[in-house]
């Protein structure tokens, strides 16, 4: 019932799964097995919801009949039975159920009569042949078949293949330790004592400093861990996040920081630890702007719970810096872009069907302004730093050959990070997210 309600309210209120998640599910009662459980099937549904939906429709003469709140429980059971592979008789049970916690009467008839339909289906599922039919394939792995093709375009068929199962499996839990606060010798002490087990993370041939991985995430539960959490000692992040912070920072400690996409400070925090384990201090001088008034405030009371300095917060558009600070410069602007998330799909769910192929095209607008408005305000032998969570070519190389190329960035060069044009991380199973940073620097004489 707990991975119903998930799955009604993403729908109803258009909220992430994984806010719903912290709200009805992590904080039950119920049992660590059970909460795991509740997890994996709600975020497992939220993420197949249009293959799911394709597959109802399939099994019922008048789809649009059907109401949303039996659709939602239909999706739950479906999922079961062709993604889990549950037994049967125990989906087509528990699915009645779930329709009568709600509705007792036809609804739970209707639901009885969909998911036997769709138990006799699942033998001709993905319904085509996936070497040779995009749509049987990307079924198969719960993506839109627009997701699915474009990866096959740009990553070839192993690749996407590769990506898309990836994108089905569970996240690994990271966090950060916070240099701002602590070294890392006493996360580690807290973590020995309470006999939680931590690894160092490498990404490729790369360490993450203050990196750890939590094998078991009941072990942030443990009071003393939970307690290093409230202190603002660690903080949960996905690695990539955590090697970007690691390495967009200038060799030299810059006098003044922007931030723009600062959204609720998860970089923010990570990008003053680094400065801490860079630079041996706080970057003193650190501004930020994001366009949602509720993310700025929950960045303020972050930056305070993590013992950060930020030194203002805007709320405003970045597309109109020239207006909101004009004249202003800094010697660091880091570009944290609103992108389509496609290398966060373990952890977003919601994005695979919420976002189009043409809202892409409204990303790289949108990607390009930021760097185009805040080319101006970088001083001259500057840096400029621009980030996605995603894996489309436009986003990324695309948005940084017309950024060179614009009249903005023609006082721009592309800068090495760690010995490369851009630090790109891959999605596989028990690794991070796919994320993409470069960054530029700005000629002095200009
Ligand atoms: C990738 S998210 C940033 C995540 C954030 N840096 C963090 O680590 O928590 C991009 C952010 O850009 C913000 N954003 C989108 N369009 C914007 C605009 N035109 N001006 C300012 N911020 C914008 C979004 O609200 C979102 O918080």
């Amino acid at each position: 019932m707990a991975a119903l309600d998930v799955v009604r309210t993403v729908r109803e209120r258009n909220a992430f799964a994984q806010d719903v998640i912290a709200q009805v599910i992590d904080k039950s009662t119920m049992s660590v097995e059970d909460r795991a459980f509740a997890t994996l099937l709600a975020l497992g549904t939220v993420s197949a919801r249009g293959t799911l939906d394709e597959i109802i429709d399939r099994a019922l003469d008048t789809p649009e009949d059907i109401f949303r709140e039996t659709r939602d429980a239909l999706q739950i059971s479906t999922y079961e039975l062709i993604f889990l592979g549950k037994e049967a008789h125990a989906a087509v049970d528990q699915g009645v159920e779930m329709v009568k916690s709600f509705s007792p009467g036809p609804a739970a008839r209707v639901a009885n009569a969909v998911l036997h339909k769709i138990v006799r289906l699942r033998i001709d599922f993905p319904f085509g042949n996936p070497a040779t039919d995009l749509d049987a394939l990307a079924r198969t792995q719960a993506f839109p078949t627009w997701m699915a093709k474009k990866l096959m375009e740009e990553m070839g068929p192993q690749a996407a293949i590769e990506f898309m199962r990836a994108s089905n499996e569970q996240a690994p839990l990271y966090v950060a330790v916070n240099a701002c606060k602590v070294d890392d010798d006493h996360v580690l002490k807290a973590f020995e004592r309470a006999e939680e087990e931590v690894q160092p993370v490498a990404l490729g041939d790369m360490n993450v400093q203050g990196c750890l991985r939590v094998p078991e995430s009941r072990a942030l539960l443990v009071p003393a861990l939970a307690r290093q959490l409230d202190q603002g000692k660690i903080l949960v992040s996905d690695a990539a996040a955590q090697m970007v912070a690691a390495n967009v920072l200038p060799d030299e400690k810059p006098e003044s920081v922007l931030e723009i996409g600062a959204g609720r400070a998860t970089k923010t925090i990570l990008l003053q630890s680094n400065a801490c384990r860079k630079y041996g201090s706080q970057i003193e001088e650190y501004v930020t702007i994001d366009n949602h008034a509720y993310k700025t405030r929950l960045l303020e009371k972050r930056a305070e719970q993590y013992g950060v300095v930020v030194t203002e917060a805007f709320t405003g558009n970045a597309l109109e810096l020239d207006n909101i600070m004009p004249d202003r410069m800094f010697s660091f602007i880091f570009v944290d872009a609103p992108c389509s998330g496609m290398g966060t799909l373990r952890r977003h769910p919601e994005i695979r069907w919420r976002t189009s192929e043409e809202d892409l095209a409204g990303f790289v607008e949108t990607q390009l302004g930021m760097l185009k408005a805040a080319a101006g305000h970088v001083a001259p032998g500057g840096a400029l730093a621009y980030s996605t969570c995603t894996v489309t070519r436009e986003e990324n190389a695309g948005v940084v050959k017309a950024f060179l190329e614009s009249e903005e960035g023609a006082g721009f060069t592309l800068d090495q990070l760690c010995g490369r044009n851009c630090l790109a991380t891959r999605l596989a199973p028990g690794s991070s997210d796919a994320h993409f940073a470069v960054r530029f620097v700005r000629k002095p004489q200009e």
